[in-house]
């Protein structure tokens, strides 16, 4: 684990992103932060490539070429190889285009196992893929501890979330990948929590599939592009349900057979919204000069440091993340009674992180734009919020905010 006093706290690219006067960020697990540049970039394409240049845009600023460009840029965060990943849609049809592909490539299995720290949204594509196919598959949830053990050669298709959206539990990649692989079943990864927040290694994993989306520590903005690698050597055999003419051999010969692109590509649907992906295509420049390791030791001492000193100062609330950083991704969360007024309290102050029910307050610590002033500066605010009860006003216990 590292030393949260030695280690490097930030990252020499604050000023990259837009930050509210007077706001301390920690909900960067759930939206990230504008990045500058994105501002100037979006007024040029529309201005200038929509605005001037109409349909020839396509060509010309080469919109088409744009879900393959930034899936590269992603590629690098992720261990993915130039040319396995690709972008679009949301990571909800993601999930559906990855686990539909697993499943015919296991045709003889019926089982999908995933856990309960999964995102519910996964799950909810998994069910509703499954009662449409009609041919007996069941969606079996385990604990997330349980997962390992629950890989047996009934499975077809593990499909876990790296990092557990409410407890910031991180699952073994590398492990859960070989014993998938062991007993013959797919391996997919959803890598909402993982992507921009902890270092990971798709190829390295041998994994077959993997998802994620971009709004969250990639920054690239509310409903920004989802993403989806295949493993290189498997894209040929990867069958896409979801086949639009984006995903097609030669889109624009309009031949009224589908025919899928022989490379990543086939995983495109329909059109790619320009104007989202190119301010998300705008936020990945912000990643340049920086190396995924050096966030992840920043991102570990920032939590480190906020565990610590929310421990000593507000006793009241109980650390559910796991203590050692080696299973945590980049979000501390804490279970507290009052957990929602609380957060609303905090809020109200200018630190803003987040509360999923029943009682968790969740942080994230996103080193591009937050240091060690902020941890500590949050922590005297929370501390306060605790100490004087500023939460029990009626204002903040009335529940209306979806976020
Ligand atoms: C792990 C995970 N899967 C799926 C989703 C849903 O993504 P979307 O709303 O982009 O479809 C989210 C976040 O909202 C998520 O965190
Ligand atoms: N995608 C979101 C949205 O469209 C609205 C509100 C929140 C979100 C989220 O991303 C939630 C997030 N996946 C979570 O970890 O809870």
């Amino acid at each position: 684990m590292s030393d949260p006093v030695t280690q490097p706290v930030t990252l020499p690219v604050k000023d990259r992103f837009h930050l509210p006067e007077g706001v301390i960020y920690l909900d960067g697990n759930s939206l990230g932060p504008l990045p500058r540049a994105v501002v100037p970039h979006l007024d040029k394409v529309v201005q200038e490539e929509w605005g001037q240049h109409l349909i020839k845009g396509w060509n010309v600023d080469d919109w088409m070429g744009q879900p393959v460009r930034v899936g590269n840029q992603v590629a690098r965060l992720i261990g993915a190889p130039e040319g396995s990943v690709v972008m679009g849609d949301t990571l909800s049809l993601k999930v559906y285009q990855a686990l539909s592909a697993a499943l015919l490539m296991r045709p003889d299995r019926r089982v999908v196992l995933s856990d309960n720290g999964n995102f519910p949204s996964d799950l909810y594509i998994a069910q509703g893929l499954i009662r449409h196919l009609d041919r007996g598959h069941e969606l079996r949830v385990v604990d997330p501890e349980a997962v390992l053990d629950a890989i047996t050669d009934e499975i077809a298709v593990v499909m876990i979330t790296q990092v557990d959206y409410r407890t910031g539990r991180m699952h073994d990649m590398q492990a859960i990948t070989r014993k998938a692989h062991e007993k013959g079943a797919v391996m997919i990864w959803d890598l909402a929590h993982s992507a921009g927040a902890v270092p990971v290694d798709l190829a390295g994993s041998g994994c077959e599939f993997a998802v994620g989306c971009t709004y969250k520590y990639l920054n690239g903005g509310p409903g920004a592009p989802a993403f989806i690698y295949i493993r290189s050597d498997l894209v040929g055999q990867a069958q896409p349900a979801l086949s639009g003419w984006m995903g097609h051999d030669a889109p624009f010969a309009f031949d009224l057979d589908y025919r899928p692109a022989v490379d990543i590509e086939r995983m495109r649907v329909g059109t790619p919204p320009v104007i989202q992906m190119s301010a998300l295509e705008t936020a990945m420049r912000a990643w340049d000069g920086i190396e995924m390791s050096a966030v992840r030791d920043a991102s570990v001492a920032l939590s480190e440091t906020f565990i610590q000193e929310v421990e000593a100062r507000c006793p009241a609330l109980r650390l559910i993340s796991p203590r050692n950083a080696d299973e945590r991704g980049s979000q501390v969360s804490f279970a507290f009674e009052q957990g929602y007024a609380a957060m609303q309290a905090l809020i109200a102050r200018g630190v803003i992180g987040d509360f999923r029910a029943p009682d968790v307050m969740r942080f994230g610590f996103t080193p591009l734009y937050i240091d060690r002033d902020d941890v500590i500066a949050a922590v005297d605010i929370l501390a306060d919020v605790i100490d004087n009860r500023l939460w029990d006003r009626p204002e903040y216990h009335a529940k209306g905010r979806v976020t």
